[in-house]
Protein backbone atom coordinates (compact mmCIF):
# COMPACT_ATOMS: atom_id res chain seq x y z
CA UNK A 1 0.00 0.00 0.00
CA UNK A 2 0.97 3.40 -0.82
CA UNK A 3 1.59 6.01 2.54
CA UNK A 4 1.29 9.24 2.66
CA UNK A 5 2.60 11.01 5.37
CA UNK A 6 1.73 14.44 6.16
CA UNK A 7 5.08 16.69 6.77
CA UNK A 8 3.37 20.31 6.53
CA UNK A 9 4.52 23.60 8.86
CA UNK A 10 3.05 26.86 8.76
CA UNK A 11 4.63 29.09 6.55
CA UNK A 12 6.86 31.87 7.72
CA UNK A 13 7.85 34.14 5.33
CA UNK A 14 11.74 35.05 5.97
CA UNK A 15 15.28 35.45 4.39
CA UNK A 16 16.99 32.33 3.94
CA UNK A 17 20.82 32.12 4.57
CA UNK A 18 20.79 28.20 3.02
CA UNK A 19 22.39 28.96 -0.35
CA UNK A 20 24.68 31.62 0.40
CA UNK A 21 28.83 31.22 0.16
CA UNK A 22 30.87 31.99 2.74
CA UNK A 23 31.71 35.48 1.20
CA UNK A 24 28.48 36.46 1.60
CA UNK A 25 28.04 35.25 4.71
CA UNK A 26 31.45 36.87 5.71
CA UNK A 27 29.99 40.21 4.48
CA UNK A 28 27.05 39.45 6.41
CA UNK A 29 28.97 39.12 9.84
CA UNK A 30 30.92 42.26 8.92
CA UNK A 31 27.77 44.20 8.69
CA UNK A 32 26.35 42.95 12.10
CA UNK A 33 30.28 43.84 13.56
CA UNK A 34 31.54 40.24 13.71
CA UNK A 35 35.18 38.42 13.31
CA UNK A 36 35.17 36.77 10.37
CA UNK A 37 35.21 32.98 12.33
CA UNK A 38 31.59 33.83 13.00
CA UNK A 39 31.03 33.90 9.03
CA UNK A 40 32.74 30.01 9.04
CA UNK A 41 30.61 28.83 11.92
CA UNK A 42 27.56 29.34 10.43
CA UNK A 43 28.75 28.07 6.79
CA UNK A 44 29.90 24.87 8.95
CA UNK A 45 26.27 24.56 10.55
CA UNK A 46 24.62 25.33 7.42
CA UNK A 47 25.96 22.81 4.95
CA UNK A 48 28.47 19.80 7.29
CA UNK A 49 25.73 19.60 9.68
CA UNK A 50 22.63 20.94 8.10
CA UNK A 51 21.55 22.40 10.67
CA UNK A 52 17.56 23.23 10.30
CA UNK A 53 17.14 26.02 12.26
CA UNK A 54 19.00 29.02 13.54
CA UNK A 55 18.02 28.14 17.28
CA UNK A 56 20.27 24.60 17.20
CA UNK A 57 23.31 26.58 15.78
CA UNK A 58 24.98 26.46 19.01
CA UNK A 59 28.17 27.55 18.03
CA UNK A 60 27.02 30.97 17.86
CA UNK A 61 26.12 32.85 20.93
CA UNK A 62 22.68 33.20 21.41
CA UNK A 63 22.40 36.78 20.83
CA UNK A 64 23.94 36.66 17.75
CA UNK A 65 21.26 34.27 16.75
CA UNK A 66 18.72 36.78 18.30
CA UNK A 67 20.15 39.11 16.30
CA UNK A 68 19.99 37.10 13.09
CA UNK A 69 16.34 36.09 13.54
CA UNK A 70 15.06 39.44 13.84
CA UNK A 71 16.34 40.79 10.82
CA UNK A 72 14.26 38.05 9.40
CA UNK A 73 17.23 35.42 8.96
CA UNK A 74 16.09 31.85 8.86
CA UNK A 75 17.94 28.83 8.10
CA UNK A 76 15.36 28.27 4.97
CA UNK A 77 16.25 24.76 3.75
CA UNK A 78 12.95 23.44 1.86
CA UNK A 79 9.96 22.06 3.67
CA UNK A 80 9.05 18.72 2.81
CA UNK A 81 5.35 19.33 2.62
CA UNK A 82 4.35 15.61 2.05
CA UNK A 83 5.37 12.29 0.91
CA UNK A 84 4.36 9.41 -1.27
CA UNK A 85 6.01 6.14 -0.23
CA UNK A 86 5.90 3.81 -3.23
CA UNK A 87 6.23 -0.30 -2.89
CA UNK A 88 9.56 -0.26 -3.57
CA UNK A 89 10.68 2.14 -1.11
CA UNK A 90 10.79 5.29 -3.08
CA UNK A 91 9.73 8.29 -1.73
CA UNK A 92 8.31 11.56 -3.41
CA UNK A 93 8.32 14.39 -1.62
CA UNK A 94 6.36 17.80 -2.30
CA UNK A 95 8.85 20.38 -1.21
CA UNK A 96 8.13 23.99 -1.02
CA UNK A 97 9.94 27.27 -1.20
CA UNK A 98 10.51 30.04 0.76
CA UNK A 99 7.87 31.81 -1.31
CA UNK A 100 5.26 29.15 -1.84
CA UNK A 101 6.10 27.23 -5.31
CA UNK A 102 6.88 23.39 -4.92
CA UNK A 103 8.62 20.89 -6.64
CA UNK A 104 9.04 17.37 -6.18
CA UNK A 105 12.00 15.02 -4.69
CA UNK A 106 12.47 11.61 -4.82
CA UNK A 107 14.54 9.53 -2.83
CA UNK A 108 15.25 6.13 -4.15
CA UNK A 109 16.37 3.73 -1.18
CA UNK A 110 19.25 1.11 -3.06
CA UNK A 111 21.20 -1.74 -1.84
CA UNK A 112 18.24 -4.78 -2.44
CA UNK A 113 18.65 -6.71 -4.94
CA UNK A 114 21.66 -4.75 -6.46
CA UNK A 115 20.00 -2.24 -7.31
CA UNK A 116 20.94 0.92 -6.50
CA UNK A 117 18.63 3.54 -6.64
CA UNK A 118 18.92 5.00 -9.88
CA UNK A 119 18.94 2.65 -12.74
CA UNK A 120 22.47 3.87 -13.69
CA UNK A 121 24.13 2.22 -10.58
CA UNK A 122 21.71 -0.73 -11.55
CA UNK A 123 23.80 -1.12 -14.73
CA UNK A 124 27.23 -0.45 -13.38
CA UNK A 125 27.31 -3.52 -10.74
CA UNK A 126 25.86 -5.65 -13.94
CA UNK A 127 28.95 -4.65 -15.60
CA UNK A 128 31.01 -4.31 -12.36
CA UNK A 129 29.89 -6.37 -9.35
CA UNK A 130 30.89 -5.25 -6.08
CA UNK A 131 29.61 -6.76 -2.79
CA UNK A 132 29.75 -3.50 -0.08
CA UNK A 133 28.98 -4.08 3.72
CA UNK A 134 25.51 -4.89 4.46
CA UNK A 135 25.61 -1.92 7.03
CA UNK A 136 26.44 0.41 4.57
CA UNK A 137 23.61 2.58 3.59
CA UNK A 138 22.84 3.91 -0.02
CA UNK A 139 20.46 6.03 -1.91
CA UNK A 140 19.76 7.69 -4.98
CA UNK A 141 18.26 11.34 -4.69
CA UNK A 142 16.61 13.02 -7.90
CA UNK A 143 16.59 16.69 -7.59
CA UNK A 144 14.70 19.03 -9.40
CA UNK A 145 16.63 22.73 -10.81
CA UNK A 146 13.24 24.29 -11.93
CA UNK A 147 10.03 25.22 -11.11
CA UNK A 148 8.88 22.92 -14.20
CA UNK A 149 10.41 23.38 -17.84
CA UNK A 150 9.91 24.91 -20.87
CA UNK A 151 11.63 22.29 -23.21
CA UNK A 152 8.11 20.88 -23.92
CA UNK A 153 9.12 17.28 -24.64
CA UNK A 154 6.01 15.63 -26.00
CA UNK A 155 6.09 12.18 -23.69
CA UNK A 156 6.81 13.73 -20.30
CA UNK A 157 4.49 15.24 -17.43
CA UNK A 158 6.79 18.10 -16.21
CA UNK A 159 6.23 19.73 -19.89
CA UNK A 160 2.58 20.07 -19.03
CA UNK A 161 3.60 22.52 -16.34
CA UNK A 162 5.62 25.01 -18.55
CA UNK A 163 8.05 27.23 -16.81
CA UNK A 164 7.07 28.98 -13.53
CA UNK A 165 10.71 29.38 -12.10
CA UNK A 166 13.74 29.01 -12.25
CA UNK A 167 15.49 27.83 -8.58
CA UNK A 168 17.69 29.50 -6.86
CA UNK A 169 21.48 27.26 -5.57
CA UNK A 170 20.24 27.29 -2.19
CA UNK A 171 16.72 25.74 -3.34
CA UNK A 172 18.53 23.09 -5.33
CA UNK A 173 21.03 22.26 -2.62
CA UNK A 174 18.25 22.67 -0.01
CA UNK A 175 16.12 19.72 -1.84
CA UNK A 176 19.50 16.98 -0.62
CA UNK A 177 19.72 18.86 2.74
CA UNK A 178 15.91 18.48 3.46
CA UNK A 179 15.79 14.46 2.38
CA UNK A 180 19.51 13.82 4.03
CA UNK A 181 17.96 15.33 7.13
CA UNK A 182 14.66 13.48 6.84
CA UNK A 183 16.65 9.98 6.51
CA UNK A 184 19.27 11.10 9.16
CA UNK A 185 21.75 9.97 6.71
CA UNK A 186 25.73 10.66 7.60
CA UNK A 187 27.34 11.85 4.41
CA UNK A 188 31.19 9.92 4.27
CA UNK A 189 29.42 6.78 6.35
CA UNK A 190 26.25 6.32 3.95
CA UNK A 191 26.77 6.35 0.16
CA UNK A 192 24.55 8.96 -1.49
CA UNK A 193 24.23 9.56 -5.15
CA UNK A 194 22.90 12.71 -6.60
CA UNK A 195 20.80 12.62 -9.95
CA UNK A 196 19.92 15.87 -11.32
CA UNK A 197 16.66 14.33 -13.09
CA UNK A 198 14.16 15.95 -11.60
CA UNK A 199 11.61 18.21 -12.71
CA UNK A 200 13.16 21.17 -14.89
CA UNK A 201 15.90 21.18 -17.73
CA UNK A 202 19.12 21.80 -15.29
CA UNK A 203 21.07 23.54 -18.39
CA UNK A 204 18.79 26.27 -18.68
CA UNK A 205 19.38 27.16 -15.08
CA UNK A 206 23.00 26.92 -15.60
CA UNK A 207 24.34 28.99 -12.72
CA UNK A 208 22.41 28.06 -10.16
CA UNK A 209 22.56 24.26 -11.17
CA UNK A 210 26.84 24.90 -10.99
CA UNK A 211 26.23 26.67 -7.89
CA UNK A 212 24.47 24.16 -6.05
CA UNK A 213 26.80 21.71 -7.59
CA UNK A 214 29.95 23.63 -5.72
CA UNK A 215 27.78 23.24 -2.55
CA UNK A 216 27.43 20.10 -2.87
CA UNK A 217 30.87 18.64 -3.27
CA UNK A 218 32.05 21.36 -1.13
CA UNK A 219 30.92 22.12 2.18
CA UNK A 220 28.25 19.29 1.83
CA UNK A 221 30.97 17.18 1.42
CA UNK A 222 28.97 14.76 -1.37
CA UNK A 223 31.87 13.74 -4.03
CA UNK A 224 31.10 14.83 -8.20
CA UNK A 225 31.23 10.95 -9.31
CA UNK A 226 28.65 10.27 -7.29
CA UNK A 227 26.47 12.81 -9.46
CA UNK A 228 24.75 12.92 -12.66
CA UNK A 229 23.12 15.81 -14.57
CA UNK A 230 21.05 14.73 -17.22
CA UNK A 231 20.08 17.31 -20.02
CA UNK A 232 17.66 17.72 -22.98
CA UNK A 233 20.76 18.39 -25.04
CA UNK A 234 20.99 22.28 -24.30
CA UNK A 235 23.97 23.27 -26.69
CA UNK A 236 25.52 26.13 -24.81
CA UNK A 237 25.13 24.34 -21.68
CA UNK A 238 26.98 20.93 -22.69
CA UNK A 239 29.72 23.74 -23.82
CA UNK A 240 29.95 25.28 -21.08
CA UNK A 241 29.88 21.94 -18.74
CA UNK A 242 33.23 21.03 -20.59
CA UNK A 243 35.42 23.89 -19.19
CA UNK A 244 34.20 22.60 -16.11
CA UNK A 245 37.01 21.03 -13.42
CA UNK A 246 34.70 20.13 -10.72
CA UNK A 247 31.17 18.64 -12.38
CA UNK A 248 28.95 15.70 -12.27
CA UNK A 249 29.08 12.84 -15.04
CA UNK A 250 27.00 14.04 -17.79
CA UNK A 251 23.65 11.97 -19.47
CA UNK A 252 22.13 13.27 -22.30
CA UNK A 253 18.46 12.48 -23.05
CA UNK A 254 18.65 11.14 -26.83
CA UNK A 255 15.58 9.20 -27.21
CA UNK A 256 15.42 9.00 -30.62
CA UNK A 257 17.99 8.01 -33.29
CA UNK A 258 17.21 10.57 -36.12
CA UNK A 259 16.21 14.23 -36.46
CA UNK A 260 12.76 13.73 -37.57
CA UNK A 261 11.86 11.29 -35.09
CA UNK A 262 13.52 13.07 -32.23
CA UNK A 263 11.75 16.47 -33.47
CA UNK A 264 8.55 14.59 -33.61
CA UNK A 265 8.75 14.16 -29.69
CA UNK A 266 11.43 16.92 -28.31
CA UNK A 267 11.01 20.09 -30.39
CA UNK A 268 14.04 21.39 -29.06
CA UNK A 269 15.62 19.21 -31.90
CA UNK A 270 15.06 22.18 -34.11
CA UNK A 271 17.20 24.36 -32.69
CA UNK A 272 19.99 21.79 -31.93
CA UNK A 273 20.27 18.66 -33.47
CA UNK A 274 21.38 15.22 -33.14
CA UNK A 275 24.80 16.63 -35.14
CA UNK A 276 25.64 19.24 -33.73
CA UNK A 277 24.60 17.46 -30.17
CA UNK A 278 26.84 14.42 -30.75
CA UNK A 279 29.93 17.11 -31.59
CA UNK A 280 29.29 19.00 -28.82
CA UNK A 281 29.21 16.04 -25.93
CA UNK A 282 32.57 14.64 -27.30
CA UNK A 283 34.21 18.12 -26.74
CA UNK A 284 33.68 16.91 -22.91
CA UNK A 285 36.62 15.98 -21.40
CA UNK A 286 35.95 12.61 -19.71
CA UNK A 287 37.84 11.58 -16.61
CA UNK A 288 39.62 7.94 -16.41
CA UNK A 289 36.51 5.63 -16.49
CA UNK A 290 33.84 8.01 -17.06
CA UNK A 291 31.16 7.71 -19.82
CA UNK A 292 28.74 9.66 -20.91
CA UNK A 293 25.15 8.12 -20.92
CA UNK A 294 22.52 8.68 -23.04
CA UNK A 295 19.62 8.03 -22.20
CA UNK A 296 16.96 6.99 -24.50
CA UNK A 297 13.27 6.53 -23.52
CA UNK A 298 11.30 3.80 -25.47
CA UNK A 299 7.99 4.28 -26.72
CA UNK A 300 6.09 1.70 -28.07
CA UNK A 301 6.33 1.50 -32.27
CA UNK A 302 7.77 5.22 -32.44
CA UNK A 303 11.19 4.77 -32.01
CA UNK A 304 11.87 1.30 -30.36
CA UNK A 305 11.89 -1.26 -33.84
CA UNK A 306 14.97 -2.49 -35.42
CA UNK A 307 16.32 0.45 -37.56
CA UNK A 308 16.07 2.63 -35.09
CA UNK A 309 18.39 0.28 -32.60
CA UNK A 310 20.82 0.11 -35.71
CA UNK A 311 20.76 4.10 -36.36
CA UNK A 312 21.74 4.08 -32.86
CA UNK A 313 24.29 2.05 -33.40
CA UNK A 314 25.61 3.85 -36.29
CA UNK A 315 25.13 7.75 -34.34
CA UNK A 316 27.09 6.58 -31.66
CA UNK A 317 30.02 4.57 -33.87
CA UNK A 318 30.73 7.58 -35.34
CA UNK A 319 30.86 9.48 -31.86
CA UNK A 320 34.22 10.29 -30.98
CA UNK A 321 34.14 8.83 -27.70
CA UNK A 322 32.11 5.92 -28.85
CA UNK A 323 34.00 3.90 -26.34
CA UNK A 324 33.18 5.95 -23.37
CA UNK A 325 29.49 6.12 -24.25
CA UNK A 326 26.54 3.66 -22.60
CA UNK A 327 22.49 4.13 -23.39
CA UNK A 328 20.17 3.83 -20.65
CA UNK A 329 17.11 2.31 -22.00
CA UNK A 330 13.98 3.90 -20.42
CA UNK A 331 10.55 2.54 -20.62
CA UNK A 332 8.16 5.05 -20.81
CA UNK A 333 6.07 5.66 -17.82
CA UNK A 334 2.84 6.78 -18.61
CA UNK A 335 0.64 9.55 -18.11
CA UNK A 336 -2.55 10.63 -18.63
CA UNK A 337 -3.67 11.95 -21.80
CA UNK A 338 -0.54 11.16 -23.44
CA UNK A 339 -0.58 10.04 -27.32
CA UNK A 340 2.14 6.84 -26.64
CA UNK A 341 1.86 3.32 -25.43
CA UNK A 342 4.77 1.44 -23.12
CA UNK A 343 6.89 -1.14 -25.50
CA UNK A 344 6.17 -4.55 -24.96
CA UNK A 345 8.86 -6.08 -23.16
CA UNK A 346 9.86 -8.23 -26.32
CA UNK A 347 10.65 -5.62 -28.05
CA UNK A 348 12.75 -3.71 -25.38
CA UNK A 349 14.56 -6.98 -25.28
CA UNK A 350 15.22 -7.19 -28.26
CA UNK A 351 16.38 -3.57 -28.96
CA UNK A 352 18.84 -4.32 -25.94
CA UNK A 353 20.52 -7.31 -27.63
CA UNK A 354 20.60 -5.44 -31.05
CA UNK A 355 22.71 -2.52 -28.93
CA UNK A 356 24.84 -4.88 -27.34
CA UNK A 357 25.01 -7.05 -30.35
CA UNK A 358 26.23 -3.94 -32.22
CA UNK A 359 29.10 -2.88 -29.58
CA UNK A 360 26.81 -0.47 -27.79
CA UNK A 361 26.92 -1.01 -23.98
CA UNK A 362 22.92 -0.91 -23.42
CA UNK A 363 20.97 -0.88 -20.14
CA UNK A 364 17.29 -1.42 -18.89
CA UNK A 365 16.72 1.18 -16.39
CA UNK A 366 14.39 -0.40 -13.67
CA UNK A 367 11.83 2.15 -12.85
CA UNK A 368 11.15 3.36 -9.20
CA UNK A 369 8.15 4.77 -8.00
CA UNK A 370 5.88 4.51 -11.11
CA UNK A 371 2.59 3.69 -8.41
CA UNK A 372 3.23 7.21 -6.70
CA UNK A 373 3.80 8.49 -9.95
CA UNK A 374 7.67 9.31 -8.38
CA UNK A 375 9.28 7.80 -11.66
CA UNK A 376 11.18 9.38 -14.63
CA UNK A 377 8.85 12.37 -16.25
CA UNK A 378 6.48 11.95 -13.48
CA UNK A 379 6.83 14.50 -11.89
CA UNK A 380 4.21 16.96 -11.73
CA UNK A 381 0.98 15.66 -10.55
CA UNK A 382 0.70 17.23 -6.79
CA UNK A 383 1.96 20.09 -8.20
CA UNK A 384 -1.66 20.42 -10.45
CA UNK A 385 -3.17 19.74 -6.76
CA UNK A 386 -4.23 22.89 -4.54
CA UNK A 387 -2.28 23.86 -2.46
CA UNK A 388 -1.51 20.68 0.52
CA UNK A 389 -3.42 20.60 3.95
CA UNK A 390 -2.78 18.54 6.82
CA UNK A 391 -3.74 14.94 5.38
CA UNK A 392 -4.81 15.96 2.32
CA UNK A 393 -4.19 12.62 0.10
CA UNK A 394 -2.36 12.94 -2.85
CA UNK A 395 -4.52 11.26 -5.69
CA UNK A 396 -2.56 8.50 -7.04
C1 LIG B 1 12.61 14.35 -16.38
S1 LIG B 1 14.12 14.54 -17.24
C2 LIG B 1 14.96 15.78 -16.28
C3 LIG B 1 16.32 16.12 -16.80
C4 LIG B 1 16.39 16.86 -18.11
N1 LIG B 1 15.39 17.83 -18.25
C5 LIG B 1 16.36 15.89 -19.27
O1 LIG B 1 15.39 15.89 -20.03
O2 LIG B 1 17.33 15.16 -19.42
C6 LIG B 1 15.01 13.06 -16.79
C7 LIG B 1 14.85 11.90 -17.76
O3 LIG B 1 13.51 11.48 -17.77
C8 LIG B 1 13.17 11.09 -19.09
N2 LIG B 1 11.71 11.10 -19.19
C9 LIG B 1 10.89 12.15 -19.31
N3 LIG B 1 9.60 11.74 -19.35
C10 LIG B 1 9.62 10.40 -19.23
C11 LIG B 1 8.59 9.40 -19.17
N4 LIG B 1 7.31 9.71 -19.22
N5 LIG B 1 8.99 8.11 -19.03
C12 LIG B 1 10.29 7.78 -18.93
N6 LIG B 1 11.29 8.68 -18.96
C13 LIG B 1 10.95 9.98 -19.11
C14 LIG B 1 13.87 12.13 -19.94
O4 LIG B 1 14.05 11.70 -21.27
C15 LIG B 1 15.19 12.24 -19.20
O5 LIG B 1 16.10 11.30 -19.74
S1 LIG C 1 12.20 15.47 -20.33
FE1 LIG C 1 13.47 16.97 -19.25
S2 LIG C 1 13.66 18.64 -20.71
FE2 LIG C 1 12.01 17.40 -21.45
S3 LIG C 1 10.18 18.39 -20.62
FE3 LIG C 1 10.77 16.76 -19.18
S4 LIG C 1 12.06 17.76 -17.68
FE4 LIG C 1 11.92 19.14 -19.43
Amino acid sequence: MNEIINLSNPIVEAQPLFGASLQELTGLMENLGQPPYRARQLYEALYAQRTPSLDQITTLPATLRTTLSSAGYTVGLPELLQTARSIDGTERYLVRMADGETVETVWMPGGDGGERGDGTQAAEEEEHPTHDDDDYKRATICISSQVGCAVNCQFCLTAKLGIRRNLTPGEIAGQVAAVLNRHKVEVGRDRINLVFMGMGEPFLNYAAFMDAVRLLTGPMSIPESRMTVSTSGILPGIQQFASETIRPKLAVSLNASNDVVRESIMPITRKWNIAALLEAISAVPLRPRERVTFEYVLLGGINDQRQHADELIALLKNLRAKSQAKINLIVWNSGPDMPFHEPTPQDVGIFQKRLRDGGIPAFIRKPRGRDIYAACGQLKRTLESPPPTPLVEIAL
